[in-house]
């Protein structure tokens, strides 16, 4: 194949091309990316009485425990306490131990912040110690502190305390333990534990550290919350609303979200768009927009206090602390500056509602558009189908197809007319080799883990991406993150556990797009429509010497050889970043490396021929002479 590049840029490659699209799914949030350790830590959004109530929670060494709703709670947030209740004759250690998201990680190296609120429900003479520790599942102990409690203490107080382990566990199975000398038998009520460790970038109530790292490793240039589904709600009242997510953690309800489990809402939006910054990120932000999962729409004539809602949302993000409520708010929360906002999305996947959204979105945007006329709309529906009113500014498009799939349609938006509109790729994976059943289980086609068939098939599709950035202003792979003892979907980026974690072929994918931008788009040979070799040519002209970048997704399992032929000199060798392995290849926790990007130098110059391995992702950089 002989590739021949223009050298006249045809259009400027928007900043904001590669990003995230998150949402608490699989843990990706709680259990994942939020650092809290301890799972239903403030016994949220549970029935009193009930076994569920107690998901995460074991007694330990015979005491009684049962989450009750408390006449004194913490806070009416969260109205619901763990009850504690040491038999009389009891002896030694007596009280409760959480188990975690499916284990929790215990490193002598960390220093870990321990919390939780306790009161004596009848005033008793009672002063002593809570021994707050790590353990292992048997009881070895990890690290331990007293904390001194007093039965004069019959409205909720907090204790903290910081623990730091004498030795790292051999595993994850550990846990999170509060005990008391059982000769007392007290009755004790205990609210919002909590147990953090090191965050990234120390931030309070921040992201688990390794997760943290590998996500910037990515280079993403936006961030796309807080859903997806989970922004929904399977019904109006357990939709995510932005004001329930921010402030003291005990005014925060939590909610239960749409992939089945509660969201404590402790990672809302303040944290996600600090954790925007700190990634130099922009936010997508997304608004609910009336219609809820398990199918209802909320009526036209109904809309008003939840155009007000993300009215008040955007505020908190971008408004004037003299102006607003919400964003005197955000001051209060100590940030008087506006976040950088441009782009809000009107709903998710409105595909599935599109009758009603045609009302929905003429409401939501004429009112939005009035307050922020700065800001840009994303409609969710299909393209131009409905027609909408006003006609939108930007599209969300998504697609979960197979590696083939991926391949043919590299010149998707090739065909789309250059109208104004711009588009957000912004949820598309190669989920299933089987076309008969995309969304079907694993022994019917469906990838857990993403492969270098999937993965080399999602480069050809970015490509087309990029060559058609002057309409496609952003994409990102979905879903980011899943904990592998909860998941909800597969294939994702990120699958991780309580201790470790694996960067799939897509995250080296991710990477080697993410991380290797050019500022303009170079006009080459257009690889063949339906074919199994593409390439892209970028130029970066934001160093000098420019570099010359050049993208190339061999999707069959042959090698392919490329002939270039470029309209400049350029120096005589180049690097080769290279990720290439078996069509099934793929990396997973027991073998978290097994296909990795590496990095070569090449023969180059202005003419100069490469091998494309067969199954690969292939980034080649040249300098300008
Ligand atoms: N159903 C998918 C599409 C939706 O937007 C996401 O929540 C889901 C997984 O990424």
């Amino acid at each position: 194949t002989t590739v021949t590049v223009e050298a006249e840029a045809s259009h400027p490659i928007p900043t904001t091309l590669w990003g995230f699209m998150y949402e608490d799914i699989s843990q990706s949030g709680d259990g994942g990316l939020y650092a809290e350790l301890l799972q239903n830590r403030a016994f949220q959004q549970v029935t009193p009485g009930t076994t569920d109530a107690l998901n995460a929670w074991e007694a330990v060494n015979g005491a009684q425990i049962a989450v009750v709703s408390d006449p004194n709670p913490v806070s009416n947030a969260l109205p619901n306490s763990l009850q504690v209740q040491i038999p009389s004759g009891s002896s030694g250690a007596v009280g409760v131990a959480n188990t975690g998201y499916f284990g929790i990680n215990v490193d002598s190296s960390s220093t870990y912040s321990a919390s939780f609120f306790y009161r004596f429900p009848t005033s008793s003479s009672f002063e002593g110690n809570a021994v707050v520790s790590l353990q292992t599942s048997n009881g070895d102990a990890l690290g331990s502190v007293e904390v001194p409690i007093s039965g004069s203490q019959t409205d909720f107080t907090q204790v903290t305390a910081k623990i730091t382990p004498t030795s790292s566990a051999s595993g994850t199975d550990n846990r999170f333990v509060v005990t008391v000398d059982g000769a007392a038998g007290e009755t004790v009520n205990f609210a919002m534990f909590s147990l953090f460790p090191p965050t990234f970038k120390d931030r309070a109530n921040g992201m688990r550290v390794d997760l943290a790292e590998a996500l910037a490793e990515m280079g993403p240039a936006f961030w796309r919350f807080p859903g997806g589904n989970n922004l929904e709600g399977q019904t109006v009242d357990t939709r995510w609303q932005w004001n329930n997510t921010v402030g003291s953690l005990t005014e925060r309800p939590g909610r239960l979200g749409d992939w089945g489990y509660i969201n404590t809402d402790g990672l809302g939006i303040l944290e996600y768009l600090e954790w925007c910054e700190d990634l130099d990120m922009v936010p997508i932000m997304a608004v609910w927009a009336g219609f809820a999962l398990g199918g209802t729409s909320v009526a036209e004539d109904d809309l008003g206090p939840y155009i007000q809602q993300a009215i008040d949302q955007i505020n908190f993000v971008i408004g004037d602390p003299a102006e607003s409520d919400a964003a005197a708010l955000r001051a209060s929360l100590g940030r008087t500056e506006p976040f950088a906002l441009e782009h809000v999305e009107i709903g998710n996947e409105d595909f599935v509602a599109s009758n009603t959204y045609t009302y929905r979105w003429t409401n939501f945007v004429n009112a939005l558009k009035a307050e922020f006329p700065q800001l840009r709309f994303l409609a969710t529906t299909n393209v131009n189908s409905p027609v909408l009113d006003p006609k939108p500014e930007e599209y969300d498009v998504h697609v979960y197809q197979t590696p083939s799939w991926f391949a043919d349609n590299s010149f998707m938006y090739d065909d789309f007319e250059r109208d104004g509109t711009l588009y957000f790729e912004g949820e598309y994976a190669a989920i299933s080799t089987n076309p008969n059943d995309i969304f079907g289980s694993p022994d019917d086609g469906r990838l857990v883990f993403p492969t270098m068939e999937s993965s080399s098939g999602e480069a050809a599709f970015m490509i087309g991406l990029e060559r058609n950035s002057d309409i496609v202003f952003a994409a990102a792979y979905a879903p980011l993150l899943n904990h592998i003892d909860g998941t909800q979907w597969t294939p994702n980026l990120i699958t991780f556990d309580s201790g470790s974690l694996v960067r799939s072929t897509s995250f080296h994918t991710q990477t080697l797009f993410g991380q290797n931008r050019g500022d303009e788009y170079l006009p080459s040979t257009l690889p063949t429509r339906g074919g199994t070799l593409y390439w892209g040519v970028v130029r970066k002209t934001s160093v000098t010497p420019n570099e010359i970048i050049i993208k190339i997704a061999n999707t069959a399992g042959t090698t392919e050889t490329l002939n270039f032929e470029l309209p400049f000199a350029v120096s005589s060798t180049g690097s080769a970043q290279v990720l290439t392995g078996a069509q099934t290849a793929s990396n997973t926790l027991d073998d978290p490396d097994a296909v990795t990007p590496q990095t070569s130098s090449i023969t180059a110059g202005q003419n100069f021929s490469y091998d494309a391995p067969g199954f690969s992702v292939n980034v080649l950089t040249l300098t300008v002479a």
